[in-house]
Formats: C-alpha cells, structure tokens, sequence
C-alpha cells in the first residue's frame, strides 16, 4: 500500500500543520502527504518545507499564489495525484476534525470492500460530532438531508471532506468541469461520482471540531452550496453534468 497520496489543502494551518503531518505520516501504513497552501500568511508552507527533509519524498507541497477555496486546491490535487500515478486518493482536513488514524478505514473499504469511493461519514451511524455548535450540526445534517432529497443521491453526509476515492474515480470526472469552489465542491465530487455509477460506501467516523486555528466557513460558501445542488440537478436533468 505505497500507492496513497492523502491531500490535505491549508489556508492559515500553522498552528496543525506539522502535527498533522506527523500524525499521517507516523502511522505503519506508508501514506504520502500532499499540501496545497494558497500562501498562507501565517507561513503555513514555510513549515511544510522544513519537514519535507525529514520526511523526503513521502511529503509534497504545491504552493498557489492567493486563496482560491478548497474545491480548486483539490482539483490541483487530483491532477497531480494522477500525473504522480497514485492508486488510492484521499481528502483530508489540516485541523484534526478528521481522525488521520481513519484514514485505514476508508482505504479497506476502497481496497478490500467493494467501493470505489468511500465516505468518512459523521451521519451513517446518528449524529457523530464533538463540539460543533448545534446550530453548525443542524445546518450540515440538514444540508445532507436536503442532498438527498434533491439529488436522490442515497448517502448521509454530502458535504463530508474526508474521503478516498480510487483512482478511476478521477480518471472518469472531467476535473475542468467541477465548478463550486467551496463545500458545495464536496457535493460536486459525491454526485458526479454517483452519476457514473460509481459504487459508493459510507464509513463511520466521528467528527471533532478544531481546536487550533479557524474555520474558513462564510455566507458565500452556504449560498453557493444552496443554489449549487439545484443547479447541478438541473444540469443532470439535461445531460449537461
Ligand atoms: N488551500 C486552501 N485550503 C483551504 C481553503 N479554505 C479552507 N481550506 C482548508 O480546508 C480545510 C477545511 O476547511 P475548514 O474551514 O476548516 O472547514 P470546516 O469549516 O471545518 O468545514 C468542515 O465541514 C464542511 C461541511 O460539512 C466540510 O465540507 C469541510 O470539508 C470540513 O470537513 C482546512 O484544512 C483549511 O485550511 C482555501 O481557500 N484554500
């Protein structure tokens, strides 16, 4: 299993990037690691560069001039991680809401079970979030909620950011065409997975909030993934996904 590049985008991490490195690549599993900074101010990339000679050619980092949301950083990710002909891909956050120890769960489901992208899901089980405001839980259980009713998709965490996806998962999505930027990106990626009949599994995790640093959640990106599902049930409708 030297085959797995986990991405992790950063905007402003300083205060969980080399934790988080560690934490991935200390584990027996030889995970690689893939940073996309957007030149973060804090100097987050700065940090991944001093690591790199510890960790040699197991850690990368591709730096982007200004903050461009996390749908375009991991699009940047995926096209690298298929130039770099990696097998088994996966999202994660910098700030410890996802466990790196799950990281094997959703590799087995990929490898061993049966699907092609698997979901850290904090809804397939109740509601398995720590320390999110109820009105964060709310607002995210009922934007899968609203998911599936649109869509028809049959998962229960559509926004979730921690996955792995195989690689012809991305070989089969035209990366040119994602176009949401924020959360709704994470809807993108499930549903145009989904309407290639891709197999999909939810793992259980739980979620824990951050303790360092800052969400980057804003107006913009609720909006956006409001009007993003319709739209892109629209465009389902008309063959133009
Ligand atoms: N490069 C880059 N990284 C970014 C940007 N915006 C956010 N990130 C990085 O993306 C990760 C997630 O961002 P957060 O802002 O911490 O997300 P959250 O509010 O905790 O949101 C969580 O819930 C969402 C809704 O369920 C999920 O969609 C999301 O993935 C995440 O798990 C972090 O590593 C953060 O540094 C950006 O513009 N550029």
């Amino acid at each position: 299993m030297n085959n797995c590049i986990v991405i992790i985008p950063t905007y402003n991490e300083i205060e969980n990037i080399e934790s988080i490195i560690r934490a991935v690549l200390s584990q027996h599993k030889p995970f690689h690691v893939l940073i996309i900074d957007d030149n973060s101010p804090d100097h987050t990339a700065d940090k991944v560069v001093m690591l790199q000679s510890e960790y040699g050619g197991r850690l990368f980092l591709e730096k982007r001039a200004k903050k461009s949301g996390l749908g375009t950083a991991y699009v940047h990710g995926f096209k690298w991680a298929l130039q770099n002909n990696y097998d088994f891909i996966f999202e994660m956050d910098a700030d410890f809401s996802h466990n790196p120890y799950d990281l094997e769960k959703l590799y087995d489901a990929c490898h061993f079970g049966d699907a092609d992208l698997s979901i850290g899901s904090r809804y397939v089980t109740g509601v398995n979030v720590v320390n999110w405001p109820l009105s964060r839980v709310l607002m995210s259980y009922f934007a899968s909620v609203y998911v599936r009713m649109i869509t028809g998709m049959k998962i229960h965490d559509a926004t979730a950011g921690f996955v792995c996806y195989k690689r012809a998962v991305l070989e089969a999505i035209n990366l040119d065409k994602i176009r949401f930027v924020g959360y709704a990106f994470q809807i993108e990626m499930k549903y145009r997975t989904y309407c290639k009949k891709f197999a999909i599994s939810e793992v259980p995790i739980i979620f824990t909030d951050r303790t360092k640093g800052q969400s980057k959640m804003s107006n913009s990106i609720i909006i956006e993934a409001v009007f993003g599902v319709i739209m892109l049930r629209l465009k389902k409708l008309v063959n133009s996904l």
